[in-house]
């Protein structure tokens, strides 16, 4: 099964799920991807029908799969191209005159589908790394070659679209913004409308449309600038924190929606984003790279260092003294045991295993609220 295929049967399943909206935006995501401005006229027609039947389920059911067959009966004839690498960046070195703070030296490859998480603690360089990627800053030291076609700087920027914590303040209407920014990429006439219509509910703004910046709040602003980066069509998207003023379900939602957009089987994209939710990037990405002082540990990576993620480490929280779960927790070759004044860090050798963990947990009746193992996380990088 490709990788269209797979995604085709997710599609699928959220429809016998009744998941409407998740089934909603892949045929949105699908449209696009066929690039037919016969296909926009179907789903827009489709769109302005789930307007008016929000609550009819079944009616949604028939014509959502009357829709995904058409699609299907198009995109399975479409080929799907294999990953290409976007950019390498060797031995990259940022130093600032007016200060003593130093990056790197940071390597890093990224290619087409796949989602980099960069994580750290305030100022430890995320954002320093961000601008060099998308070429704002010049290096230091060391390379970043980027394998996309272009002929100057300025084409390259197109290709790179980088979108900073705060953005610039705009006016107008959503609807009239995004209208804007198609058809400065010359995306005119019932192409431009289209189009808008099917970004703009894919990104959930429907009904937001008309409003404008001031009366947005900051999730709205952050979908919005995702919303005119879809229709710059870049091959590199680089975020600097999209979660940060978001709730958590909103959180949940921006990631699902990064993953499919990367991940599109004709149209896929590198996105880099730079967060300080390490949990949620961490279960989101294919790479992690987290910067402590300006320098690079990777994980999740090819050139993750074995060595490093080879032990047992817990995080838990528990209601017995330090000196109580040490006594336990030693049957089973504890090393080290942390306390931070709300959780515990248990530290294992690497022939620990959690099931171990949860033996003892288990057999010695200790009360636990809640444990994580960060034995592979970037956690570890901050205690
Ligand atoms: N233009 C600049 N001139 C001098 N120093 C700078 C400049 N830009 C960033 N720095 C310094 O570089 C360091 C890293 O900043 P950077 O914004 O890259 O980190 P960050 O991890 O994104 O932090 P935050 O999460 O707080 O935005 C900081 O000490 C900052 O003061």
């Amino acid at each position: 099964m490709n990788l269209f295929e797979k995604q085709f049967q997710d599609t699928i399943h959220f429809l016998q799920f009744e998941d409407y909206d998740l089934a909603l935006k892949r045929i949105i995501d699908l449209t696009l991807d066929t690039e037919e401005l016969s296909f926009y006229k179907k789903t827009c027609e489709l769109l302005r029908w789930v307007d008016y039947n929000e609550s009819n389920t079944d009616g949604k059911k028939e014509k959502y799969s009357v829709i995904l067959n058409e699609l299907y009966q198009l995109l399975s004839k479409k080929e799907i191209s294999k990953p290409k690498i976007l950019l390498e960046a060797n031995n990259v070195k940022k130093s600032y005159s007016q200060s003593a703070f130093s990056l790197g030296p940071i390597s890093l490859k990224i290619s087409e589908g796949q989602i980099v998480g960069l994580v750290g603690e305030n100022g430890n360089g995320k954002t320093s790394l961000l601008r060099l990627l998308c070429g704002e800053l010049d290096a230091t030291e060391g390379s970043i070659s980027y394998m996309l076609d272009y002929e100057d700087r300025y084409e390259l920027r197109t290709k790179l679209i980088y979108i900073p914590q705060r953005p610039n303040i705009w006016y107008g209407s959503i609807l009239d913004n995004l209208q804007f920014t198609a058809s400065s990429y010359n995306i005119k006439g019932e192409k431009n409308e289209l189009m808008v219509d099917l970004i703009i509910s894919r990104m959930g703004l429907r009904n937001y449309r008309n409003m404008n910046w001031k009366n947005l709040s900051s999730g709205y602003k952050m979908k919005f600038e995702l919303a005119r980066m879809l229709l710059r069509k870049p091959k590199l998207l680089l975020i600097d924190e999209p979660l940060a003023n978001l709730d958590i379900l909103s959180q949940q939602t921006v990631l699902e929606d990064f993953k499919a957009i990367a991940k599109s089987p004709f149209r896929p994209l590198g996105i880099v984003v730079s967060s300080q939710q390490l949990y949620e990037v961490e279960k989101n990405s294919d790479q992690v790279i987290f910067l402590k002082y300006g320098e690079q540990k990777n994980l999740k990576s090819e050139e993750a260092n074995k060595k490093e993620i080879a032990e047992l480490i817990i995080e838990f929280e528990s209601e017995w003294s330090q000196k109580q779960l040490h006594a336990a927790l030693s049957k089973i070759s504890l090393i080290k045991l942390q306390y931070n004044g709300s959780s515990y860090i248990a530290y294992f050798p690497n022939t620990i295993f959690l099931n171990n963990f949860l033996t003892i947990i288990i057999d010695d009746n200790i009360p636990i609220k809640y444990f994580r193992n960060i034995s592979d996380s970037t956690r570890r990088f901050f205690i």
